[in-house]
């Protein structure tokens, strides 16, 4: 403890709401995680205490709806303190998780842990926590003593918000998803590099691009030259600006990223199925110059032939999110793209027709707001229902 102040843990009305600790609620993910509390009046729910890895000892922040006395901050790697409270929130990070959580497991904490990080995503003791999508398996989990509740992986989330109502009618038998996936899901920092790359790039060419008469293939030369040599790329590690990355996250050795992987673990796991009765999901992702919207092009193998009306109406059905946009291109150029859907809890689904395989295959595209459905409202989801507020 590292305050001298009395401890917002134990003030005399901490008992009147459930105490939450908050940890990373300054980094990307937890930045819209606040965002979205201080917006659903969620601080009047619980009593926040906030932590900090940098700053113990500062003041806590005063979001909307933050009781004024919410601080100082406390410090993040204080077990004492941690282990006071019944629930943590975590945006902290992988690393953080890795270090913290297993040390205050061991010494007999058994509050209720929610993590944004992957960290224990895939532990046979967490539940993927997408409310929407899951809440039978959240519900059951809790009821029979499960502690672990864990953000999912922000392209799994943003797919199974748009297209859950088929995997949950059991419609699909397989599926394939191709991804282009924004800058953010790499952080704040490779979003920065990306503008910059793309002002280089613009740069390099200005006089060339305010002439009208200039060549376009010196133009395209220049910037090549810039891409192949000249752009800071210390985040990505190879340009993304006007071009793209065909990997995200680790090499699995086995031709497979870890992204990729995730989609079919994290899919089933957030349809609570296991074993044999698992979904044959595979993906194809990709890192693409949009800023904090991830995009998928899914190919799915359904279990018969469902009349397109039938599909759109089930999708539609599953959620208060889903949005539904017209297969037409001035539908599809208009609400299907990255920039529609940012800052937005819609979720478009569109481009939806069966393909030349047959009927029973579907072609589908969707986009999710990646810090939004992503990260952050999962997670603050899972908070007021682990609190009795949802
Ligand atoms: N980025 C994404 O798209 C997604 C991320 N996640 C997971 O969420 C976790 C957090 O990711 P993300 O939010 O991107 O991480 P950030 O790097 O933005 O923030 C993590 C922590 O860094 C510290 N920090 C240091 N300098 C700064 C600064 N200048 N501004 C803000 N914070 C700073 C803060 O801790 P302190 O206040 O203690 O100093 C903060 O809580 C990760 O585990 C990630 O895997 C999950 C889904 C999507
Ligand atoms: N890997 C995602 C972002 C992310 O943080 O995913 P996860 O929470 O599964 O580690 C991306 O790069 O777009």
């Amino acid at each position: 403890m590292t305050s001298a102040a009395p401890s917002p843990v134990t003030a005399p009305d901490a008992a009147a709401v459930p105490t939450v600790g908050l940890i990373g609620w300054r980094g990307m993910v937890g930045s819209v995680l606040m965002q979205r509390m201080a917006e659903e009046d969620d601080f009047a729910r619980i009593r926040p205490v906030f932590f900090s890895t940098s700053n113990a000892g500062g003041p806590a922040p005063t979001f909307e709806g933050v009781p004024g006395d919410a601080g100082p901050l406390q410090d993040a790697y204080d077990l004492d303190v941690l282990a006071s409270l019944p629930v943590i929130v975590t945006a902290q990070g992988g690393d953080y998780t890795k270090d913290v959580y297993p040390r205050l497991r061991a010494a007999g904490w058994d509050g209720i842990w929610i993590d944004a990080a992957s960290t224990l995503r895939m532990e046979d003791t967490s539940v993927i926590a997408l409310d929407p999508v899951n809440r039978s398996v959240i519900d059951a989990a809790l009821a029979s003593g499960v502690k672990d509740f864990i953000g999912g992986n922000c392209t799994v989330s943003c797919m199974l918000m748009g297209l859950g109502g088929l995997f949950k009618s059991g419609l699909v038998e397989w599926g394939t998803a191709m991804t282009y996936q924004a800058a953010s899901g790499g952080g704040a920092r490779h979003m920065r590099e990306l503008l910059t790359q793309y002002a280089d790039l613009g740069g390099v060419v200005r006089d060339e691009l305010a002439d009208p008469a200039s060549a376009i293939l010196e133009i395209d030369r220049k910037v090549l030259e810039l891409q192949r040599g000249g752009l800071d790329a210390t985040q990505f590690g190879v340009p993304l600006g006007g071009s793209l990355i065909p990997w995200i996250d680790s090499d699995l050795g086995n031709g497979v990223s870890r992204e990729e992987q995730k989609a079919f673990d994290e899919t089933n796991k957030v349809l609570g199925l296991r074993g044999e009765d698992r979904i044959a999901f595979d993906s194809l992702c990709v890192r693409i110059g949009a800023m904090r919207s991830h995009s998928q092009a899914l190919t799915l193998k359904l279990t018969r032939d469902v009349p397109l009306d039938e599909v759109e109406q089930i999708i539609a059905e599953d959620n208060e999110w889903v949005r539904l946009v017209a297969n037409t291109k001035e539908a599809s150029v208009a609400e299907l793209t990255p920039i529609a859907a940012t800052g937005t809890l819609q979720v478009p689904v569109g481009r939806l027709r069966k393909l030349n395989m047959g009927p029973e295959y579907l072609s589908a595209f969707t986009v999710g707001d990646q810090l939004l459905w992503g990260a952050a409202e999962p997670v603050r989801r899972m908070l007021m229902i682990a609190t009795g507020n949802l």
